[in-house]
């Protein structure tokens, strides 16, 4: 018989496939010092201790919706650093560095995935640029907090997260409810886009058992990863197109569904996202009431802002504004140190 030229049974739809570092080199290239360390760990203290009712400071995830400019987020960082270490007695402050963004259809993925903001998807580059940025607002003494959404990117920089999150668009998933059961820090899981607490509370209780999975070691190879149960996994109220839930009675109502299913009926409020529809001017009203809240004690264990040294959000482009997102609107600097300083006096 003569030999029949076979059509290549996969690749049909794959453009190319090019080599990345593995997560062990990055890791060796950019080391977490002793200094980096001991934030991180001091972060992932204390949220937890938070979380579970043992430090009565509240937890603050405060940041940019997006990182797209390493320099910029530098000069937020140094100044959320001294705001935090002001607060630190009754607030403990989180910042977002978050370098990877689910998108409802399409748009810019973030920092990792394309660094250069021009569909260039130098992913090489980003993640070099997102490690070596953790390490320096690190050093600085804050403790770093992150969206995880690609299942590998944790391997490369994991180690420098003190508080992770499950987006509202991905709660649902097996796969990031299995890497959330493995991750060292705490991790929040917010409700679905619809408004859904349901499915967040499902995660939750997913994320807490032990589970085995295909995933990727530190060289880089295939791996079965066995997982011991994340118990700090925990709920973000951030709205959705049902409407608002950061009131007094939707939150009584999430902690009551946290403790009808056997969790901790403690939550972080997201001001943003859902809770503002996407308008960073709603933020501050948002954040008195949780501060209202917080002042008669109650489940608000955390709260979420989004903040930029520059308010609003812009297009990417030519001209663009330091320090102001690319992706959803923030509360410009000098609202975010308004707010910090309320949430720490309904503390008091
Ligand atoms: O937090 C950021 C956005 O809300 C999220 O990435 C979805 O954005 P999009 O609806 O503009 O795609
Ligand atoms: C994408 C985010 O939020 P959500 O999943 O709530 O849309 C975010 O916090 O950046």
């Amino acid at each position: 018989m003569t030999a029949v030229l076979r059509r290549p049974l996969d690749g049909a739809r794959t453009a190319a496939v090019t080599p990345l570092p593995s997560p062990a080199l990055l890791r060796h290239e950019l080391p977490a010092s002793d200094v980096v360390a001991d934030a991180v760990h001091r972060g992932r203290d204390g949220a937890e201790a938070i979380l579970r009712g043992d430090d009565d400071r509240l937890l603050v995830v405060v940041g940019p919706c997006s990182i797209h400019d390493a320099d910029a987020a530098r000069e937020y960082g140094a100044r959320l650093a001294e705001r935090a270490a002001a607060h630190a007695d009754r607030l403990h402050v989180v910042m977002r560095t978050y370098f990877e963004k689910p998108r409802s259809t399409v748009g810019w993925k973030g920092l990792i995935n394309d660094p250069g903001l021009d569909g260039t998807f130098d992913v090489a580059r980003g993640l070099r640029t997102a490690r070596s940025l953790m390490l320096d607002l690190a050093a600085t003494g804050l403790p770093l907090g992150c969206e995880f959404l690609d299942p590998i990117t944790p391997q490369y920089l994991a180690d420098l997260v003190s508080w992770g999150s499950i987006g509202a668009r991905t709660a649902a998933s097996q796969v990031h409810r299995q890497l959330a059961s493995g991750l060292s820090m705490p991790i929040g899981i917010k409700n679905g886009t619809d408004g859904d607490v349901g499915v967040a509370v499902d995660a939750i209780g997913a994320a807490a058992a032990p589970h085995a999975f295909m995933g990727v070691t530190a060289e880089g190879l295939a791996g079965l990863i066995t997982t011991t149960g994340n118990a700090d996994a925990h709920l973000i109220l951030r709205g959705g197109s049902s409407g608002t839930n950061y009131d007094e009675a939707s939150v009584a109502a999430a902690a009551a569904a946290l403790e009808a299913a056997g969790r901790r009926g403690r939550v972080v409020v997201d001001a943003s996202h859902g809770n503002s529809g996407k308008d960073h001017r709603r933020q501050p009203a948002v954040v008195a009431d949780l501060a209202r809240q917080v002042a008669q004690g109650g489940p608000v264990a955390g709260v979420m802002i989004e903040s930029f040294l520059a308010e609003g959000r812009q297009e990417i482009g030519p001209d663009m504004v330091r320090g102001r997102s690319v992706t959803d609107s923030c509360v410009g600097w000098e609202t975010t140190v308004e707010l910090l300083d309320l949430l720490a006096a309904a503390r008091r």
